[in-house]
């Protein structure tokens, strides 16, 4: 079911606790919320649907992936100046980010993963990973 996009700062600030395998709900709210915003939106974490949890979804190239408690275990090539938006704040901002990341998480099947993004991907997965952190760029 879509929800609504938080943009309290203090709610957003709050670092997400580790995701669970009861977690579903949350994660099918995401993705849910995520497609009816696509004209708009290339990805989300869970606190920014109102749940604390260490949850992203976003859109590589055009398919949405889900991850529970991603994880960048190594970075690769240059790191970047980026500038970037969010659903939960106006304007632009710059950034740093890492061109090549490889990442450990659940998927949506609850199932071990590691997979390397690069490029557009790869920076909304660190955006996103920051909302976990409590940070907004
Ligand atoms: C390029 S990273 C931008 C990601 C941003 N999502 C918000 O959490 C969005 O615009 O969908």
């Amino acid at each position: 079911m879509e929800r609504a996009i938080i943009k309290d700062p203090v709610f957003l600030a709050v670092i997400s606790t580790a995701a669970t395998k009861e977690d579903q709900v949350i994660a099918q709210d995401l993705l849910d919320t995520l497609t009816a915003n696509q004209a708009r939106c290339l990805g989300l974490a869970a606190n920014m649907i109102g749940a604390s949890k260490r949850v992203i979804a976003f859109f590589d190239d055009k398919t949405p992936v889900l991850m529970y408690n991603p994880i960048i275990i190594k970075t690769s090539g240059k790191r970047y100046e980026s500038e970037e938006g969010c659903l939960s704040l106006t304007g632009v901002r710059k950034t740093l980010r890492y061109e090549k990341i490889k990442v450990q998480y659940e998927d949506v099947h609850w199932k071990r993963r590691i997979r390397s993004f690069q490029g557009l991907s790869a920076q909304i997965i660190q955006h996103e990973m920051d909302h976990c952190d409590g940070v907004i760029i």
